[in-house]
């Protein structure tokens, strides 16, 4: 059943784990999100970009958010854990009212790239009607870039979290994605993987609401070695750790975005299924094995996130 995200995000974030926020595009990794969810027994949000609602609707926004709305409620409403529905860097305020006119359980206004005091502005006007029809929003500050060598690069790049107590002030947002070095896709790192935990741990002192981890897929170096032998080129991807995301959990983060993880997953086994069964031409027969390890890669993150058996 569809819940009010801040519901699951605050009491995750009182008992200190995270829930996974898995983007979709298509009714395949949206069945493998619920199917890894229900079996772990976890809280999980999906999401969708901007870009996803245009391709579920063939470029009509209102088809795209309406039919991603009807599919997670017609799925979720069989299945034992909440599920909540999330607009993931919503930044055109026609496609945010759309799918808060759809039924999303909640927003993200990614204004991040704006001045502080416009990302401010942009972001109280969302939360006021947001709020005023019971939906939850997300918020970013800093941007999304790994940590450069130079000091510069980072002070212009990361969070700061002085900023962020007057931010989550001011404009009453929900959760707030605070830039900590991370970055989307597979190539997150040029050096060693680095996140800058003192300003998350300050963030969270100075906020207390629940934070959220973008860019923060693991890029798992078998699944890359996996899709390089049957033909892909994926040398170089690089991920964050195990053992860093677990400490983004201790230190309040409560939201973890993924996407290129179940992206990886789906070409590496596509390749395979495609390279090993050449006469295959029934998609149900090549899909159903590629999802079921999609499945897979996302009952793992759920274990190592914590949420596996907080439904
Ligand atoms: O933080 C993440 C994913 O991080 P990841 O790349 O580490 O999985 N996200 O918000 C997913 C962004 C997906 O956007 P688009 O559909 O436009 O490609
Ligand atoms: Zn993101």
């Amino acid at each position: 059943y569809v819940k009010n995200t801040k519901e699951i995000l605050d009491k995750a974030s009182r008992e200190g784990y995270a829930i996974g926020a898995f983007n979709f595009n298509n009714m395949e990794f949206l069945q493998a999100i619920l199917e890894a969810a229900e079996e772990e027994k976890a809280p999980v949000i999906v999401a969708t970009s901007e870009g996803a609602i245009k391709y579920i609707g063939k470029g009509d926004i209102e088809t795209g958010a309406k039919l991603a709305v009807e599919m997670v409620r017609t799925y979720a409403e069989k299945l034992s854990v909440p599920v909540a529905l999330h607009l993931d860097h919503g930044r055109d305020f026609r496609i945010i009212m759309t799918a808060i006119k759809a039924g999303y359980s909640s927003v993200m206004i990614d204004a991040s790239h704006l001045p502080f005091e416009e990302n401010l502005r942009e972001t109280k006007k969302i939360v006021e009607i947001a709020h005023a029809v019971g939906i939850s929003v997300e918020a970013e500050l800093g941007k999304l870039k790994g940590i450069e060598d130079n000091v510069v690069e980072k002070e212009s790049v990361l969070v700061d979290p002085e900023e962020a107590k007057i931010f989550v002030k001011e404009t009453e947002v929900d959760f707030l994605a605070p830039a900590i070095g991370t970055s989307h896709g597979a190539f997150k790192f040029k050096g060693e993987a680095q996140l800058d935990f003192e300003r998350l741990k300050k963030v969270k002192e100075y906020t207390q609401i629940p934070l959220v981890l973008h860019g923060a897929s693991m890029v798992p170096q078998d699944v890359v070695k996996l899709a390089n032998e049957y033909g892909a080129e994926l040398s170089g991807a690089k991920g964050v750790p195990e053992d860093m995301l677990k400490k983004a959990i201790e230190l309040g983060i409560n939201k973890i975005n993924t996407d290129t993880d179940l992206r990886i997953t789906f070409v590496a086994y596509l390749r395979k299924v495609l390279s090993e069964d050449k006469s295959q031409i029934d998609p149900r027969k090549i899909f159903k094995p590629v999802f079921e390890h999609v499945k897979e890669i996302v009952k793992e993150r759920i274990r190592i996130f914590g949420s596996s058996g907080k439904a």
